[in-house]
């Protein structure tokens, strides 16, 4: 697998991580998997994750996210909302068909390493970032939520890391962001038990940051946010956010093949492939009943 020729290929604005030698090009433009709406007035941008009917994170996905987040960052925006355009999902994580059944090497390794890419865009911007989590938010779709600064969630859906029930093993970067985001304890039992929680439960152990009503009253709430930083020179603001930051950073960028070769060993297990494939079989029935 030549992974080293791949991560050249993906790059992340921050200046002391990977060298930023791609350009970006929408993988799909027709399909407008992510919408970007920028308020002139107030800087702050609303990107909406837009792959009808779940938002599951395929790789074309996540290539326009990285497109998204590099624009935003050459347009310096004031801060992004990370929002769902599906009815009742925010998302519902990687797409198993990328997972299932025994994906090609060729694509998953591209699959992963722009999962990786699109975390570490997100993890490491320079602009303050707020997750609405305007439906469910299962596995995948829990990491774009905690890879942001500040999270608002509509009541009554359910959010956080099932993959261990899914025969998944979240990797490190992603254990990180959730500790960063949690105190230890919490989010081992969260990891290890798979556990999706409520919406107030969330609240209540900190997983989300306040629970709101409505998209306008999570657009004041964002706006509040970004007002905090608003007497804060934004480039003090964003290096010290990376450097905080810094150490979950270096843990993937200094491990991406090595990340992407054991990811793609534990899917490739018979045992592994036969607890998705049951898995996957199950949303599909549950449909039927
Ligand atoms: C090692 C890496 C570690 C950490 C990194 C993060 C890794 C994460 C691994 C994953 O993300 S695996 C994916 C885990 N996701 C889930 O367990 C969620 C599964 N989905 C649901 O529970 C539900 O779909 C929902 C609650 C999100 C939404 O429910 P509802 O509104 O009732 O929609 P449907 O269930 O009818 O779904 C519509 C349609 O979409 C298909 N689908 C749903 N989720 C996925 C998915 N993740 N990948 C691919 N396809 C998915 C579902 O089967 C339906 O398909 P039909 O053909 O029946 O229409």
């Amino acid at each position: 697998m030549n992974f080293s020729r791949l991560i050249k290929n993906c790059s992340i604005p921050s200046r002391w991580l990977l060298a930023n030698n791609i350009r970006y090009q929408s993988s799909s433009a027709a399909q407008n998997l992510i919408q970007v709406d920028i308020n002139e007035e107030t800087g702050v941008s609303v990107v909406s994750l837009n792959r009808k009917p779940v938002n599951s994170l395929s790789l074309e996905l996540f290539k326009d996210f990285c497109g998204v987040m590099d624009d935003l960052e050459r347009e310096k925006v004031r801060g992004m909302v990370l929002k769902s355009s599906c009815d009742n999902v925010f998302s519902s994580g990687l797409d198993i068909t990328e997972l299932y059944p025994n994906p090609s090497e060729e694509r998953f390794e591209a699959f992963w390493l722009w999962f990786q890419e699109s975390w570490l865009k997100l993890y490491a911007s320079s602009f303050p970032t707020v997750a609405f989590v305007n439906g469910h938010a299962p596995a995948g779709g829990c990491v774009f939520a905690i890879s942001c600064e500040y999270r608002l969630m509509l009541p009554y859906y359910k959010i956080g890391l099932n993959e261990a029930p899914v025969g998944i093993v979240a990797t490190e970067w992603v254990m990180n962001s959730l500790r960063a985001v949690l105190p230890g304890k919490n989010a081992e039992r969260l990891l290890t038990s798979g556990r999706l929680l409520d919406t107030q439960e969330a609240f209540d152990i900190g997983l989300i940051d306040q629970i709101v009503n409505n998209e306008e009253e999570a657009m004041a709430r964002s706006e509040e946010f970004f007002a905090t930083f608003d007497n804060v020179p934004k480039l003090a603001r964003a290096l010290t956010k990376q450097v905080y930051r810094k150490n979950d950073l270096n843990q993937l960028i200094k491990n991406r093949s090595s990340d992407a070769k054991q990811f793609l060993n534990h899917i490739l297990r018979p045992e592994t492939q036969k607890i998705i494939g049951s898995y996957f079989k199950s949303l599909k029935d549950r449909k039927k009943d």
